[in-house]
């Protein structure tokens, strides 16, 4: 595969995977198509898993949690190095099978990878100190607290990083001592095998980690299961609320990753270069489809004209193209339908009064194989104001907004001015001011200089309409287990009765 070019990748093998292989399922929900953006091709088409299929995973996965949750922290810490040892060896592989499903830059979808392994060093590494508490109690009696599995828990994935959400869900979850059964979104089925293979040859028990393929409807047969213990979802706000209203009847515990439409400020007092390239990093890496994006730019009046000018300029130099070149740095987006979304957004920011500066057009290459792929330039806007639709919803495309404001407290007002709360940024030189509109931002992640750098130590989520639970960093162990309280009485019971 790493010598793969545009235009050859087919999908040869089943989708699914369970008990530690590759299968058919036995039932079917409909069909899918899987594209090769960057041409339109079809690379696979594939059957939905139905309810069958769902419960047979459930059964596989069940049996491995039994084994895996007697094994110690240490064990399963092997597993998972052993796991991210093989990522690091088949990176060029993996992230070639994502570029060619999901447009991202061959570039690009290395460093995702590179956030993969690291994932799952960092919670090999707190497997083996997970631990509970001792506490005394009068007469020498004592109680005690185990941190448990949760037992079959289940990601629900988004497209935009198929194989790094799938990373960022089970690393957690197995080093917790879970299984998981693992749906990615039906545009993206390919690369959570590779996933699923490597687990199996880090030496995971069969059933550890299994993939079922499908959209919504395999979905809700894996949310309504009764043997499913928690669910991860990762995708947009209006999916959310459903999977909050299926795990409601069910009284499991969810996490939520969901939508953005984050604000990033630039004081004038900033690093002009830096703060040109952080708006850059906010708006397009993956053609603008990241959950949070810092698309809603707002610059203070003094430096607008400057900054903006640079943004366009640097914008312009975006190398689009074939994907799989080492030198392109954007490719198409996900597919014709959303292609057609996002320009119908920079066409009604048009109607509404914005200026388009550069961009919002379709994008046809000059080599043959990729005019049928879903290209279009990146685009920025001027004189947008905080009511029209382009500022006010989730774009998901390489459409950038921005603003002008005068003074620190008017712009956090209209920052927070939003339903969702996934990220936030700022650039300034002044540490006070940039620690205190930090503390102001309503956001589960706010950056200071620099955007969409995503280090695993670093716990990450949603404030607001953006989600609960958290990935990444320590506390994401909390969202994969349970404390059980044992009390112990070292002397006679004293009965009530
Ligand atoms: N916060 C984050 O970490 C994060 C990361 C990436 C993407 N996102 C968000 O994801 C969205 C884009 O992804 P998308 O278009 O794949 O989102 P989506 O909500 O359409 O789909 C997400 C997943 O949910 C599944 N699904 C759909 N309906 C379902 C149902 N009724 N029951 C169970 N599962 C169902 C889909 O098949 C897919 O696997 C954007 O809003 C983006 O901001 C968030």
């Amino acid at each position: 595969v790493a010598a793969m070019s545009t235009g050859t990748f087919v999908v040869s093998q089943p989708l699914n995977y369970r008990g530690g292989a590759r299968v058919e399922p036995v039932d079917a929900s409909g069909t899918e198509k899987a594209f090769e953006p960057a041409t339109g091709r079809v690379i696979a088409t594939f059957a939905c898993s139905g309810e069958k299929e769902v419960n047979l995973a459930v059964e596989n996965a069940k049996a491995a949690f039994k084994l895996w949750s007697k094994k110690s922290g240490l064990e399963r810490c092997q597993v998972l190095l052993e796991a991210a040892r093989i990522i690091k060896e088949r990176k060029d592989e993996i992230a070639t099978v994502e570029t060619i499903n999901n447009g991202k830059s061959i570039f690009e979808a290395r460093l995702d990878v590179d956030t993969c392994w690291q994932c799952l060093e960092y919670y090999a590494g707190l497997a083996a100190s997970m631990a509970g508490e001792h506490i005394q109690l009068p007469g020498g009696s004592f109680g005690y607290t185990r941190r448990e599995p949760l037992g079959v828990c289940v990601g629900i994935g988004a497209w935009n990083y198929p194989f790094q959400i799938a990373c960022w869900k089970s690393a957690p979850a197995l080093a917790c001592g879970n299984a998981m059964i693992f749906k990615p979104s039906p545009f993206t089925p390919v690369s959570a095998l590779l996933l699923a293979e490597i687990y199996t040859k880090a030496g995971a028990p069969p059933g550890l980690f299994n993939v079922v393929q499908g959209g919504a409807a395999t979905g809700q047969f894996l949310c309504h299961h009764r043997e499913v213990a928690k669910i991860s979802f990762t995708g947009s706000v209006p999916t959310g609320v459903k999977i909050m209203e299926m795990s409601a009847k069910g009284v499991k515990p969810i996490t939520l990753e969901l939508g953005g439409k984050s604000p990033l400020i630039i004081f004038s007092d900033c690093n002009m270069e830096n703060a040109v390239k952080g708006a850059l990093m906010a708006n397009f890496l993956t053609q603008g489809q990241v959950c949070c994006n810092g698309t809603r730019v707002f610059v203070q009046k003094e430096i607008a004209d400057k900054f903006i000018n640079e943004v366009v300029k640097q914008t312009q130099k975006i190398k689009l193209g074939d994907p799989l070149l080492e030198d392109t740095r954007m490719g198409p987006l996900i597919n014709a339908p959303h292609l057609e979304r996002v320009l119908g957004f920079v066409k009604l920011a048009k109607e509404q009064g914005a200026t388009v500066l550069c961009g919002g057009e379709v994008y046809v290459p000059e080599d043959p194989k990729l005019k049928h792929g879903y290209y279009m330039t990146p685009c920025v806007l001027t004189n947008c104001r905080d009511d029209m639709t382009c500022v006010k919803e989730e774009i998901f495309g390489p459409v950038m907004s921005i603003l002008t404001f005068g003074t620190e407290a008017e712009v956090l007002e209209r920052a927070n001015d939003t339903t969702f709360g996934l990220a936030a940024g700022v650039f300034t030189r002044d540490i006070q001011r940039a620690h205190r509109v930090a503390a102001e931002l309503q956001a589960g992640t706010c950056y200071i200089n620099n955007y969409n750098v995503s280090p695993v130590e670093l716990p990450f989520g949603g404030y607001k309409k953006s989600g609960f639970g958290r990935e990444n960093g320590r506390v994401t162990i909390e969202y994969y287990s349970q404390l059980k309280t044992v009390c112990v009485e070292m002397g006679d019971v004293e009965s009530a009765f």
